[in-house]
């Protein structure tokens, strides 16, 4: 699997940092999550949000997307950041996997406070609600997270990205 460039989109905790990871080591490619970047370099998501407000976060996002999908390897990115139209139309070079939950499935998922912009339930509804024609757009594959193991979806993924789809 050489040269390939396999990026999982999708609302917050649709399962994308965990599935990518996984996904990486069965595909035997490296593997970035976009968030883990910026926190690595500018500090924990929500303190970056508290302090310097959703646009700065935007900007950093953007600069470690950027990065990030221009090299070979599954990268998962933040839910938000299929938002900035420059990684819209970057996206279009890459293989873009998108992962969908439904609502009955997320309460145990977004349980933490890492999301400064999920706070509970209906905020997770709304912003999927306002996100969800975007994501499917740019979708060259959907896979859902809802109720099957990681493992199972990390196959189904790894499968049709062997059968040539991409
Ligand atoms: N297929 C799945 N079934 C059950 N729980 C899952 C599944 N995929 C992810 N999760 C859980 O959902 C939460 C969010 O996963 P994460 O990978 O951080 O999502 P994202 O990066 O899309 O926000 C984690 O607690 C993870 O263990
Ligand atoms: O949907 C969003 O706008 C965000 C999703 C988060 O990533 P996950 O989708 O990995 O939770 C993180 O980038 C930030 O809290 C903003
Ligand atoms: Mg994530």
């Amino acid at each position: 699997m050489n040269g390939v460039t396999i990026v999982l989109i999708g609302p917050p905790a649709a399962g994308k940092t965990r599935i990518g990871r996984r996904l990486a080591k069965r595909l035997g490619l490296p593997f970035v999550d976009t968030d883990a970047v910026i926190v690595a370099q500018h500090g924990p998501i929500p303190g970056i949000f508290a302090e310097h407000g959703e646009p700065h976060f935007r900007a950093l996002e953007r600069v470690a997307v950027a990065e990030s999908i221009a090299e070979p390897g599954v990268v998962s990115l933040g839910g938000g950041a299929v938002l900035d139209p420059e990684t819209q139309s970057d996206l279009a070079a890459t293989t873009v996997v998108l992962l969908t939950v439904q609502a009955d499935a997320i309460a145990s998922r977004i349980s933490n406070a890492k999301r400064p912009l999920v706070t509970d339930l209906e905020s997770w509804k709304r912003l999927v609600a306002a996100r969800s024609d975007l994501y499917n757009s740019l979708a060259d594959y959907t896979a859902d997270t809802s109720t099957r193991p990681i493992e199972t979806i990390v196959e189904e993924i790894a499968a049709w990205v062997e059968e040539g789809h991409r």
